[in-house]
């Protein structure tokens, strides 16, 4: 089968810096790969060269028959990035519009630049907005300002926007980093099922190694720039968690709640 997305020996530096060096995995349709690190491994860095808004400094983005890290053209980069929906820690919405103009914005990337400066969207995207909006559980907040709701509802907001695009891939760089653990088990079920239901490859850069042990199909373990574990959680041993954080176990907060079970 081949997969959504495969990276080879992809590498980013800020000069003598070495963000990312020699990243390769792949992805497949409804997989969920958790990449966990400590801070400053790199993490965000590998998520954000997958659609170019970081520029890679070598390797290859392989994603829907094309290689990501080759496009130069604005508008091929723009065809491209229709099909990656993208989940933030921040959110990224535009508080003083409403929580349905924020969803409709995951259509731009398929408009033409008068219609989208314009707002002009079809009767099928708004249809297909309410029915996200529904399926999230915000329906009934769909003219509220977005800057109005809480952090979760803005997460759940950033999800249906990311839906709208019909991707095949999503990237979430620490969806729930702002949140607390029950608005974040929220969305993570949300992501999963997404996974699931639609056949999305998704990709969730996380802190949390015990939330990575429970939502993901795989987990990639990255330190300083290099990946040294990629395997299912199950595999993920303490002294795996050890080296991937360069630290003892127990001085490590590595999850969302108390005791988290590992594996000896
Ligand atoms: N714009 C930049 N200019 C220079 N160095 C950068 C830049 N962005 C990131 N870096 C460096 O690249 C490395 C990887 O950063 P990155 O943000 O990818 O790590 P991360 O694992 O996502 O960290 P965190 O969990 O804290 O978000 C770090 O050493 C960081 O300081």
């Amino acid at each position: 089968m081949e997969h959504i997305l495969e990276l080879v020996h992809l590498k980013k530096y800020y000069g003598q810096t070495k963000a990312v060096e020699d990243v390769s995995f792949h992805v497949d349709a409804g997989e969920v790969v958790a990449i966990i690190g400590p801070s400053g491994a790199g993490k965000s860095t590998v998520l954000r060269c997958i659609n170019r808004m970081i520029e890679p400094t070598g390797g290859s983005i392989l994603f829907d028959g094309q290689d990501m890290a080759k496009l130069q053209k604005e508008k091929e980069l723009k065809t491209a990035r229709r099909k990656i929906g993208m989940i933030f820690q921040s959110f990224n919405l535009v508080y003083r519009l409403s929580v349905f103009q924020n969803v409709l914005h995951g259509r731009l990337g398929y408009m033409s630049a008068p219609n989208a400066v314009m707002g002009r969207y079809s009767e099928e995207d708004k249809h297909k907005a309410v029915q996200l909006l529904n399926m999230i559980g915000l329906k009934d907040m769909i003219y509220k300002k977005a800057g109005e709701l809480s952090g979760g509802q803005k997460q759940r907001v950033g999800i249906a926007r990311a839906l709208m695009q019909d991707p095949t891939l999503l990237l979430c760089d620490e969806p729930i980093a702002s949140l607390d653990p029950s608005s974040s088990r929220v969305i993570m079920n949300q992501i999963q099922e997404m996974a699931k239901t639609r056949n999305i490859a998704c990709i969730v850069n996380l802190h949390q190694v015990d939330v990575a042990m429970a939502y993901a199909d795989r987990i990639i373990g990255i330190h300083q720039g290099r990946i040294v574990f990629d395997d299912v959680p199950d595999k993920l041993t303490a002294s795996m968690i050890e080296t991937i954080y360069d630290a003892p176990i127990d001085k490590l907060t590595i999850g969302l709640e108390e005791g988290v079970a590992l594996h000896a």
